[in-house]
């Protein structure tokens, strides 16, 4: 049995929900179909989900939202015309946004989390029933009804064990499963969302579960690169890679896979296949345990902006028993987590993602360590980069960090900062986010164009 997950740009519209049709139709053994929201037709559009998040943020601030809930709905309109699925199908979508608009006795974040999820629950909905009336016998499967309970706030949202158990008896199913992604509910029913790009993750749960042959990981392109397409031209293809290595890569800005997607599909060691919904029959990228070795020591190279860094001094820092636990204690307690803690003898910065912060919090928390730790200074930076270079081969290969320093070098940008990961199949340096392109191009050339004298 296979898990297929459609991104959002595989059903953003009838022409793309025909092409999955196809592609279900085409193998019995995709069982089980995972589907996020409407996404993006060109780059210009507005993903459904967007477009959610915005009427959530207009319903909390009491401004009118009818003109955002005919947008949306519009969308699912067009969609069901011209797949001919019948009106009551939009009938349901629209009192479905209603209702979870209504829901007024939800906190903020269960408010906002319910209106995300109408996206991916009402696609799926509308794609069963155009299964169903193309001959392919399908039902859509809520994930409360399937049993997909997740964590409760403040833990990230995560699949609980029992999770795993009753959703295995989804491969009993005579119909294919069309499943929602990118939500689940807690033990007390309430919905949470996964992080932006859950739906990836969704798939791994269900995969995982099922024990599946395989993971399929439909989008918009023929596989995963060796660098983002976006930045770098024609970057090399990659066949195959590993778990790990994807994890970093995709952590630090492959968007092309979820990086809390993962876990589920490794522990059960379930092969996961990234594949173009516009280009079904291209081998596509195996994210598997162990690979045949690559030509270089290098797999891919990502970039990824929006980090700060937290940067405190204090004379014989080094010798003061817990004053490191003591500098992240003030960090969890602010509810914040932290990247990398690269250090020196007298200080140490810490790498934090910038969505985290605010002024108010950074006066607290620098305010906090000067009196708590009676540091002699602490301040924020913002506006880095996180350049990763990952692969298997980089821990029996000398000299990369000093090629790939070299190569940021001669982009005249300056390292603020190199983190070595203690399993050497990643290198991190952290640069100034307006230099990230240029120094991923230069990098991407120092490693996959040149002959070097080094291979
Ligand atoms: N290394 C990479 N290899 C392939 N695609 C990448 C890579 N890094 C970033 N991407 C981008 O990821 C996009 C696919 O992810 P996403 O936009 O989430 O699609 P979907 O709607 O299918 O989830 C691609 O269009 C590509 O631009
Ligand atoms: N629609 C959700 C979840 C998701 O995974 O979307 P996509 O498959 O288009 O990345 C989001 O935009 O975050």
């Amino acid at each position: 049995m296979k898990v297929s997950k459609f991104g959002g740009t595989s059903v953003a519209s009838a022409e793309q929900i025909n092409k999955i049709a196809s592609i279900v139709k085409a193998d019995p053994s995709r069982k089980i179909i995972v589907v996020s929201a409407p996404g993006k037709r060109s780059n210009e559009d507005i993903k459904i989900t967007d477009l959610l998040i915005n009427l959530a943020e207009q319903a909390l601030e009491q401004k009118d939202t009818i003109a955002l809930q005919n947008q949306i709905i519009a969308r699912y309109k067009m969609i069901a015309e011209e797949l001919f699925v019948g009106r009551e199908i939009v009938e349901s979508i629209s009192n479905d946004l209603s209702r979870r608009l209504e829901d007024t006795h939800l906190t903020k974040d269960q408010f906002i989390d319910q209106l995300k999820a109408a996206g991916e629950d009402n696609n799926a909905k509308l794609i069963a029933a155009y299964f169903n009336n193309i001959g392919l016998p399908a039902q859509y499967m809520n994930p409360k009804e399937a049993g997909l309970i997740v964590t409760d706030f403040p833990q990230p949202t995560q699949a609980t064990e029992e999770a795993y158990n009753k959703l295995s008896e989804l491969q009993h199913s005579e119909k294919i499963i069309v499943f929602p992604g990118f939500f689940g509910f807690t033990k007390s029913g309430l919905l949470r969302t996964f992080n932006r790009g859950g739906s990836d993750i969704t798939g791994s749960i269900l995969a995982a579960a099922v024990n599946a042959s395989v993971y399929e990981n439909f989008t918009d392109v023929d596989c995963v690169f060796s660098a983002n397409p976006k930045v770098v031209n024609s970057p090399m293809e990659i066949e195959e890679i590993t778990y790990r290595e994807m994890r970093e890569l995709s952590y630090a800005g492959f968007s092309v896979f979820h990086d809390e997607a993962l876990m589920p599909v490794y522990k059960e060691q379930i092969p996961v296949n990234i594949k173009n919904t516009n280009n079904p029959l291209a081998a596509g990228t195996f994210i598997v345990a162990e690979r045949k070795k690559n030509k270089g020591p290098i797999t891919g190279i990502t970039a990824d902006s929006g980090f700060s860094t937290l940067y405190v001094s204090k004379y014989l820092m080094n010798r003061e028993l817990g004053f490191g636990r003591k500098l992240l204690q003030i960090l969890e307690e602010e509810y914040i987590s932290y990247e990398h803690t690269p250090s020196g003898l007298d200080d140490i910065s810490i790498i934090i993602r910038s969505h985290q912060l605010n002024k108010e919090k950074e006066e607290r928390i620098v305010q906090r360590i000067v009196n708590e730790l009676e540091a002699e200074e602490a301040y924020f930076r913002h506006g880095f980069s996180m350049i990763v270079l990952v692969g298997e081969g980089m821990n029996n290969s000398t000299g990369l960090a000093a090629r790939a320093a070299t190569a940021i070098s001669r982009t005249g940008a300056n390292i603020e900062m190199i983190n070595q990961g203690s399993s050497e199949v990643s290198i991190v340096f952290g640069v100034l986010q307006e230099k990230e392109h240029v120094i991923l191009r230069e990098l991407y050339d120092e490693f996959f164009s040149k002959v070097n004298v080094y291979s």
